[in-house]
């Protein structure tokens, strides 16, 4: 076992709850992530179109395979330069910001197999800029039907009008061959402009974005706007944004958050993927990034003293398992609350001093809480094989999302039979379903 914090007050944390910005680089540690070991297997794993003709047929048979997969697929794309690699090694490779600087342009399509939550399994294809939908080796079709997400990067600090219009040819044609596609555009590198200008150039990519499509006869095709960094938490937060669009499981977790803070005292929880610090649901309260930040740091100070002290002496063991768990006091009667939820994910809450005493009525309604997101998934990967035993009928796939069911699956613990939350007050709620 390793990173156990229980009871244990780290004082004036708060004061200094500012790590080096991604202090997990390359943790041995944390749950084994197939595509997280190295650059020589990350590349690997990836595939290439419009390259060497003798690398062509191998190519081909490994894009086969990779479509052939049932994961989501995440896509990046956007002009050279504009950071999509280095978005893309930043939230899934923990490479510190600066070290992209040196990062080499992409001239083939990277895939890269998140497996690091149990439910959330998605692909990122990182593609290069120089994208060229005519090129007979790319066979975009294929490529779009099997997406659920097409992030657009958009370099703010460059003039944007070239890629104003490749947005518009990569979204138009998109759309056409799959429009369940959710279409994102990251105006990117924002770290650099001052505040007014941050909401003067999102406002302008917007409009000019929309005009082209509303020219073009395409009002119903949405586009989602993000103004992203990787100096600040805005990339993850805007990642976590599209992933969890990604999870048909959200509207039931995010009720049983809500049940749960409602009933504990609690100001604010989050449902984190620990490797990536994408947060995959929250209650339904708003986000404030401050809120988003403090967490992501508590995450990492928790991996990185972990690392550090947790493990066994011979240095087998993991930086996060089934006993994590840590708990800070801030100096401005603020506690914060971290325990493990399941192998790839951890639930961190944020709660006044006063509530914290009633520790005893938190963890048990955390014990419920985490049953029930057990339930959750072990419910959606019974019905998974059970779909994909009987039957692969166009009409039982269309309601799946790459494989996973889409609409809630209610646990028994939410609905009041395998436990229910207990109140503040010490009565018992039983879930409300729906
Ligand atoms: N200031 C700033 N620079 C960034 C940011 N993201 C990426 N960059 C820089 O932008 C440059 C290009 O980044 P890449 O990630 O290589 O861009 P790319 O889109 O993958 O480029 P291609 O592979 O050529 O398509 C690098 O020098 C990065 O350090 C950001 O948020 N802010």
């Amino acid at each position: 076992m390793s990173g156990q914090y229980g009871g244990e007050t780290l004082p004036g944390a708060g004061a200094n709850l500012h790590p080096p910005h991604h202090t997990l680089l390359h943790h041995p540690h944390l749950p084994h992530h197939p595509q997280l070991c190295t650059e020589e297997d990350f590349c690997k794993d990836s595939f290439s179109f419009g390259v060497d003709e003798d690398e062509e047929d191998e190519d081909e048979e490994d894009m086969a395979r990779a479509l052939d997969t049932d994961k989501p697929r995440i896509l990046l794309m956007g002009l050279r330069r504009s950071g999509k690699s280095s978005i893309q090694k930043v939230v899934f490779h923990k490479m510190s910001p600066s070290e992209t600087l040196f990062l080499e342009s992409t001239n083939k399509i990277y895939k890269d197999d998140i497996s690091s939550s149990s439910f959330v399994q998605f692909q990122i294809w990182d593609f290069p800029g120089q994208v060229d939908f005519f090129d007979p080796t790319f066979d975009y079709e294929m490529i779009f039907r099997g997406t659920g997400a097409l992030i657009f990067v958009i370099d703010a600090q460059d003039d944007y009008m070239e890629a104003l219009g490749r947005l518009h040819l990569t979204v138009s044609r998109a759309y056409r061959v799959n429009p369940h596609i959710n279409f994102e555009v990251f105006v990117h590198k924002v770290d650099g402009l001052s505040d007014d200008h941050k909401i003067e150039t999102q406002r302008d990519v917007h409009q000019r974005a929309n005009d082209d499509l509303t020219d073009a006869g395409l009002d119903q095709l949405h586009l989602s706007f993000y103004l992203t960094s990787i100096y600040d938490h805005s990339i993850f937060e805007a990642f976590s944004k599209v992933v969890q669009k990604l999870i048909p499981q959200l509207p039931t977790l995010e009720n049983l958050l809500n049940i749960f803070i409602s009933n504990s005292g609690i100001e604010k929880v989050f449902l984190f993927d620990v490797l990536s610090k994408i947060y995959v649901a929250t209650d339904s309260s708003p986000v404030d990034m401050q809120s988003y930040e403090l967490c992501c740091d508590m995450i990492d100070m928790v991996i990185d003293v972990s690392s550090i002290y947790g493990l066994k002496e011979d240095g087998s063991g993991s930086a996060y398992d089934k006993d994590s768990l840590a708990i800070i006091k801030l100096n401005n009667t603020t506690v914060l609350y971290l325990k493990e939820v399941t192998k790839f994910l951890t639930l961190v809450c944020i709660l006044r001093e006063e509530s914290f005493e009633r520790k005893g009525l938190i963890d048990y309604n955390f014990h419920c809480l985490r049953k029930a997101i057990h339930e959750v998934f072990e419910v959606t990967v019974v019905r998974r094989n059970c779909v994909e035993d009987e039957l692969y009928s166009p009409e039982v796939k269309a309601p799946l999302l790459n494989g996973t069911p889409r609409g809630p699956v209610w646990p028994a613990a939410f609905l009041g039979r395998g436990g229910a939350f207990k109140q503040a007050d010490n009565t018992s709620a039983s879930g409300v379903s729906g």
